[in-house]
């Protein structure tokens, strides 16, 4: 039976077990062959794919762009908006495969709507997965920007050296701390 524990790459069983029913074009609730491992809205190579195989998760899996949600809904502290399980169950459907993205746009809709403007996202990737960070770094600039957010973004990342599940590439853990300041703060008292 298909846990939720949304994070966590398929293990060697699963995959296998999912992998015999890929023959019959059979597909899990959440993996199937086209789900492919992305995180920060940058897909993992193929090599690197099939170190891990996709994420066991209802939407497209995107880890950073998850926790990246849960920063800025946890900034706002809208206790309707909680955090992404409250405004996008993974009980629910229309979340299969889902693009992460979409999560993304919800909250930078709610940033919009309040009084604060996004300043700054730092965010630290724990695990084993290798990805062009810059890269990521550019998607996140990018997509803020599409949505008229400008924040100062830093993307770091850590092996976890083998000490925990993500350490020993069980899954991956993102970290994500963000900055909201009040869109009417006047800068120019804060300059000598
Ligand atoms: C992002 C989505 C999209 O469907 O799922 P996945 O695509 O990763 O599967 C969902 O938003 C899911 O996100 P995520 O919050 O990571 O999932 P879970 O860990 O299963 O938690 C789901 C929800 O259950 C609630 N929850 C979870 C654990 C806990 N101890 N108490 C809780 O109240 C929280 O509201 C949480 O948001």
């Amino acid at each position: 039976m298909a846990t939720t524990d949304s994070h966590r790459f398929l293990t060697a069983e699963e995959k296998k077990i999912v992998e015999s029913k890929d023959v019959h074009e059979e597909e899990t609730e959440f993996y199937s062959k086209d789900k492919k491992l992305v995180i920060g809205g940058v897909t993992l190579e193929e090599s690197e794919q099939k170190k891990y195989g996709p994420f066991k998760a209802r939407s497209d899996g995107d880890v950073l762009y998850h926790s990246v949600v849960n920063a800025l809904l946890s900034a706002l502290g809208d206790k309707k908006a909680r955090d992404i399980g409250t405004l996008f169950p993974n009980t629910d459907k229309a979340n299969s495969n889902r693009n992460s993205s979409d999560f993304l746009k919800a909250a930078s809709e709610l940033i919009q709507a309040s009084n604060y403007e996004l300043a700054d996202l730092k965010v630290m990737v724990k695990g084993k997965p290798r990805l062009d960070w810059q890269l990521v770094e550019k998607n996140l600039l990018n997509y803020f920007k599409s949505q008229k957010l400008t924040p100062d973004i830093h993307v770091q990342a850590t092996s976890g050296e083998e000490m925990d599940g993500a350490g020993k590439g069980l899954g991956v853990e993102v970290f994500a701390v963000c900055l909201l300041q009040l869109k009417t703060l006047d800068q120019s008292k804060f300059l000598a």
